[in-house]
């Protein structure tokens, strides 16, 4: 997986500037990964037609990799805040941003509101593998990314302080939009 994760960031810086995957690559030669495992269990209540099972939320990641079994049930918030179905698909795998990865590009990718509703009283099994900046980390976006002419929106921290204010932020509370990477590091430009 954390093969997996360096060439998909050598692909996304790519699409960011020309030559960014060689220049900046390294910036993330010392990320770690954990895989988390989530079980799902059938909602009881046949009077309900679905049930979220995971609530609205950002990744403090740079990049999740997600497996979903066949039941699916992530959804994905588009810029306009319409929910959209992503449907299962063999051999296939999703690829979120996360806000470590929106705070480093300035913005100029987009940390995915997503959420988990189930639609059927059975089990749902799901891997996402997160992919990490170390904690010790100075998120902070090159020149060369910000771009010339275009306004820093982001200040520099330290990775593991802003794991910190999510983890202290009110429980709960980071499910409703509100608590993100532009809350704790924005320059509300
Ligand atoms: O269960 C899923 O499909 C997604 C899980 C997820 O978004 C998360 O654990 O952050
Ligand atoms: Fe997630």
């Amino acid at each position: 997986m954390t093969k997996l994760s360096e060439r998909i960031i050598q692909i996304v810086l790519m699409c960011l500037g020309e030559n960014f995957g060689r220049k900046f690559g390294s910036q993330f030669s010392n990320c770690h990964g954990y895989l988390r495992i989530i079980n799902y269990s059938p909602f009881e209540s046949m009077k309900q037609k679905e049930v979220e099972g995971l609530g609205m939320h950002t990744d403090m990641s740079c990049m999740t990799i997600v497996y979903q079994d066949a039941i699916g049930g992530l959804q994905v918030r588009s810029k306009e805040g319409t929910w959209m179905d992503i449907n299962p698909c063999d051999d296939s795998l999703v690829v979120n941003i996360g806000d470590l990865m929106q705070a480093w590009s300035n913005g100029k990718l987009r940390s995915s509101e997503h959420r988990v509703v189930l639609k059927q009283p059975v089990n749902r099994f799901s891997l996402a593998f997160f992919w990490c900046f170390e904690d010790e980390k100075l998120v902070y976006t090159p020149d060369e990314v910000v771009g010339e002419g275009d306004l820093r929106i982001y200040k520099p921290f330290v990775c593991a302080d802003y794991v910190k204010f999510r983890e202290n932020s009110e429980k709960g509370k980071f499910e409703k939009v509100g608590f993100t990477v532009k809350d704790f590091a924005g320059t509300g430009d």
